[in-house]
Parts: C-alpha cells; structure tokens; sequence
C-alpha cells in the first residue's frame, strides 16, 4: 500500500509526521528497507539506522535471531512483537518455512501463549466484544480500522484446546488459527479478523489473577449467550458483508449449538466440529490405504463424544453412506466413550446429538473392557484425557487388530492420549499414529515410525482460500468431504511407503492450494460459489495469494 494511502503526506514540511506513523504501522512498515529517496520523501530521514536493507535481509536477521532463542515461548512472544511492527517481514519469515512456525504460532506453543496471556500481554490485537456490549456489538464493530473483513474466528474461550475455560486468554487461538490461513494458505491477512467474545468465564481461578484481562464473571447463561451470539453473527455480517464466520474453541455444547443454528443461514463453519472431522477422515484414508482396508470394513471408537468426536464420527458415517451403507449401518460401525462411560441407549444423561450415536447394548464405564468387546480397527482420542491410551488399552486393541489405527487427538503435548513412543511399543510397531501435535520419529526394533500430525491446519486454511476465492454462499459437510479426499489423495506412494498419514508439512502452502482447487472446483459444481468461474481454477487461486513484499 503506498504511504500516501492512509497518512496525510504533506510535501510542505509536515512529513516528519508521516514518517513517524510509517514506523507505527506493521502494514505499511518497511523498516531498514526503506530505500534513501523514500526516506527523504516521507521524513524518515535519521529516524533509521544508514543501512538499506532488502526484505531477504530483514528475514535473514530475523531467522538468525530466532535460531539464538532457545526457549519457544520466547520466539513466540518476538514473533507477535514482529508482526506489531513489520507484517511483511513476520509473514515472508514464517512463509519461508511454514512447518518450523507451526508449532511456535501454533499448536503446542499457542497454548503455553494462551495460559500465560495475561502476563504476556504487551498491546491490542483483534477485538473483544464483551456481553457489556450487548445491542451495540455492530457498532463497536466499526471500530475495526479495514473494512474488507473476510473471515472472523471467534472463540468465547470455552474449551481452549484441552485446557478447559480460560477466558479471554482463548484469544491467542483466534489469533493463531488466523496466522495459519495466511502460512499455510496464502490467505491475505488484510482481511482476518481475530474476535474473543467475552461471555465470563468459569475460571475461578484466573477470575482471581490480578492480571486476568477478561470480564471477572461467570459465563451468561445460555439463552442471553444465544441471544449474544445472534447480535454478533448479525453485526458481523451487517459491517462486513460476505464474511465467513469461523468458530473455534468454543464450550463443546455451545460449538454444536451454533453451529446447527448457523450452518444453514450464513457463511460459516466450525473448526473442532468440521474441519477436526476432515482431518480425521484423511488420516483414517491414508492409513486404509497403507493397510489395504476399506472404511465400510472398520469399527471406530472414540475416546470423547464432544465437539470432535462427535463431529468426526458424522463426517465418517456421511462418508459411510456415500459408499452404500445406510445411516443405521454407518452408525453402528462407530462407538462414543465419554466421562460417564460407553454412549449406549440405556444412558439418561445425553444430549440430542450423542443419542444418535446410541446403540442398545450392555453399558460399560470401563474403557478396556469396551475395546475388548467392540475391537476396534480405529481408536480417536478426543477426550483431552492425557495418558487415556494406555498399555492395557493398545495391547487390548492389537490383540484383535493387525494392522491398529491409533489417533490420540487431544492438545496440547501434554493433553494426548498417548505418545508416538508408547502407541508404538504397546503395539509392537504394528500401529499407525498420529497427533494432535508433530511427535518425532520413533525407532522401534531397528524401524523407524513417523508419526503424522492429525490437526485440522490441514483442512481449515484450504477451507479459508476457497471460501476467500470462490465467495460461497454456505459451507456444507461435503466442502469437508472433499476436503479429506483432496488431502488424502495427495500422500502419493513415496509417502505411504513412509508410512505418512499426511502430506508433508514442507510443502504446506502448495498442498493446501491443491485441496482448496479442490474444494472450489466442488462448490461451483454444486452452485454454492457466487464469482463468475474462471477457466482454470487452480491458476485463478494462485493469482490470489498473499505474497509478502513491499
Ligand atoms: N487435533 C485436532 O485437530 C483437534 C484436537 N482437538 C482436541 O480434542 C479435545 C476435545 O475437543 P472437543 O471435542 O472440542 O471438546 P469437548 O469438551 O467438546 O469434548 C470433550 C469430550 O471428552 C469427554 N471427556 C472428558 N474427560 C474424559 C475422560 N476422562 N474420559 C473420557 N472422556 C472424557 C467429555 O465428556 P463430558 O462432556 O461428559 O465431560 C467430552 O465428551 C481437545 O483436547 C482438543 O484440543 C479438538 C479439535 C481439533
Ligand atoms: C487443533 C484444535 O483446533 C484444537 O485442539 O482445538
Ligand atoms: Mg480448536
């Protein structure tokens, strides 16, 4: 954007004003590289060092000074400050290696950020719209400097990965998801908006920090978050039209709830419930393909019947039945086990969703004895449980199970419902793994294992560049379908012969173009795409993408 855009440029003697705000905004801002003319231009003169830098030397500095920082956390916090000051620079170092940021951005380290948010905090980002705003949520809106927002991710703070209700220190989350629609995808980054929606929370504990930055209440019940949640989804429509509406980490009940309540009226979607589901079915592809079984064939247990869970296990039957099963069949190849035990029909204590997943057989609250009966091919772990996957349970399912699927979902590291190394050793080397988060490479008895990294920044960046290029009207369950298809299809045999779940995180940005192809391809079929289509739809996307440059 050129200066002159957003400042008062005054060529008659004002400019040191203009050079000032230059530095100020991490838009604008080209810092040592801005060249001498411009200097002169915008009286920038004496304000920066002599050296005019290229943007490749700006990132090589950055790169160096993070391979000096041990502590993650650490280069998360210098990663934030970089973005408040040079967004160019933060996205062209964290574009130039997308699967070393990942986890510094995002999941694991997003939740050391999260639960330290209020020591951590230095300056604003995204809004906050609290339940203090009611009736005026649109116009705090507006408050929002761009007005061509595409994409808000909202989170109440709820359920922050497996970390339970923190509040507004959720906010890293909306954040980092977002950070991942431009590394991964090539999403402009203009155009996303962060929001915590600031419901109270039921965090007696950080309600007492002194440094907690929420509202110090508990949550609003559930009718005035509904009625919130409404103003919100209209507001945000109102201000920005033609955005997409991203929920994230919230309560699991409330995710479900909105999401039935929305996905048919606006343009939205919900990440742990669709996205997580699309992941889900993509890693379970991949490892049929590697053990020459077919989905109709398995048996699927989860650990779990929240948000996840429940989410993959529809996505799954849906799945099921576009092969020829019926929805009673498709059903019954899956199995839910959540705090209370096995979900079967005689349990008085379900919501409406998880009655769907109720068959009639003996209850259980012992999940070994229900591996033991169910024999499942497939186990998902979506509990946030850590260490639910134990020895007697692997070895339980490997007794029946040649060839065992094992995901142990939950995040962050510490959350997971066991380790790459024990999936493997409990197993005897005979499991295919995956994470929530990127365990190493694992020897066993002279092979080496590589886990794959189950988490849906597989899905919901690609979703995000579809949706940002095609403009549909809604997103439906089989944007996700061929979503998992799109990713699946792109572990080729070099990869399988890995034994990789998922395409490599080394080429993150191409894979997901190719799945968001796919999707958009898929959403003209189906007219849910509002542009006029382009003769070829790969090329048109790649005209659309974010190149960090000055
Ligand atoms: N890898 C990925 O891409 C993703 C991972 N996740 C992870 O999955 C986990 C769950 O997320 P989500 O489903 O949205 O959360 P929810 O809170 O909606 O669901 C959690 C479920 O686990 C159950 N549960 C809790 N404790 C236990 C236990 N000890 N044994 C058995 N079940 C238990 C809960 O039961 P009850 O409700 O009765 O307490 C509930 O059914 C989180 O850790 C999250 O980080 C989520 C989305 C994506
Ligand atoms: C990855 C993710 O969305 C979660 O753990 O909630
Ligand atoms: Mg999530």
């Amino acid at each position: 954007m050129a200066a002159n855009t957003v400042t008062n440029a005054q060529p008659d003697g004002h400019n040191h004003e203009v050079g000032v705000a230059l530095l100020h905004d991490p838009v604008q801002n080209k810092g040592t590289a801005y060249t001498r003319e411009e200097r002169r231009e915008w009286g920038l003169e004496g304000l920066l060092p002599h050296a005019v830098e290229t943007l490749d030397r700006q990132v090589e500095r950055v790169l160096d000074h993070l391979a000096r920082v041990k502590d993650d956390l650490d280069q998360y916090s210098y990663l934030m400050d970089l973005e408040a000051r040079n967004e160019t620079v933060f996205y062209k170092a964290i574009m130039s290696d997308p699967k070393r940021f990942i986890p510094i951005l995002y999941d694991p380290t997003v939740a050391d950020a999260c639960e330290a948010f209020g020591n951590l905090y230095r300056r604003p980002r995204g809004m906050y719209i609290t339940r203090h705003m009611k009736g005026r949520i649109a116009e705090v809106l507006r408050n929002w400097p761009e007005k061509d927002v595409r994409f808000v991710c909202v989170s109440t703070g709820g359920r922050i990965l497996g970390l339970g209700d923190i509040g507004a220190n959720g906010m890293g989350i909306p954040i980092g998801k977002l950070q991942l629609y431009t590394a991964c995808a090539a999403v402009p980054p203009k155009g996303l908006l962060p929001v915590l929606l600031d419901i109270g929370t039921t965090n007696e504990h950080l309600r007492a920090d002194p440094f907690y930055l929420g509202t110090r209440e508990p949550p609003v019940p559930e009718h005035e978050l509904d009625e919130l949640t409404e103003e919100f989804i209209q507001a945000v429509n109102e201000v920005f039209p033609g955005i997409c509406v991203h929920f994230e980490d919230w309560k699991g009940t409330d995710a479900i709830r909105m999401l039935d309540r929305y996905k048919d009226k606006v343009l939205c979607y919900n990440d742990d419930i669709q996205g997580t589901a699309a992941v889900a079915l993509a890693g379970i592809s991949a490892g049929l393909k590697q053990t020459g079984g077919k989905l109709q064939d398995q048996r699927i247990l989860f650990l779990g019947a929240g948000s996840a869970g429940l989410g993959i296990s529809k996505l799954i039957a849906a799945e099921l039945q576009t092969l020829g099963l019926s929805q009673d069949e498709a059903r019954k190849r899956i199995r839910l086990f959540d705090v209370n035990g096995l979900i079967e029909s005689s349990r008085t204590d379900l919501t409406e969703t998880q009655k769907l997943w109720a068959q009639d057989e003996a209850p259980s609250k012992n999940f070994v004895e229900v591996v033991d009966r169910f024999k499942p091919t497939v186990l998902i772990g979506v509990s946030t449980k850590a260490g639910a996957f134990t020895r007697e349970v692997i070895e339980t399912m490997s007794r029946h199970t040649a060839r065992p699927i094992i995901f142990a979902l939950s995040n962050p590291t510490h959350k997971a419902e066991c380790t790459a190394e024990q999936a493997y050793t409990y197993s005897k080397g005979k499991a295919l793994f995956a994470a929530g988060v990127q365990f190493d490479e694992f020897e066993y008895e002279g092979k080496t294992f590589r886990p794959g990294q189950a988490n849906n920044f597989y899905i919901y960046p690609a979703i995000g560049l579809a949706t940002y290029a095609a403009r549909p009207r809604l997103l439906n369950d089989e944007c996700f379908i061929v979503a998992a298809h799109a990713t699946a299809d792109q572990i080729g045999p070099s990869l399988q012969a890995k034994g990789m779940l998922f395409p490599s995180q080394d080429q993150i940005v191409e894979t997901e173009i190719t799945t968001a192809t796919r999707i958009v391809e898929y959403m003209f079929e189906s007219g849910l795409a509002t542009v006029e289509r382009p003769v070829e739809i790969r090329s048109w996307i790649e005209s659309l993408l974010y190149n960090p440059t000055y």
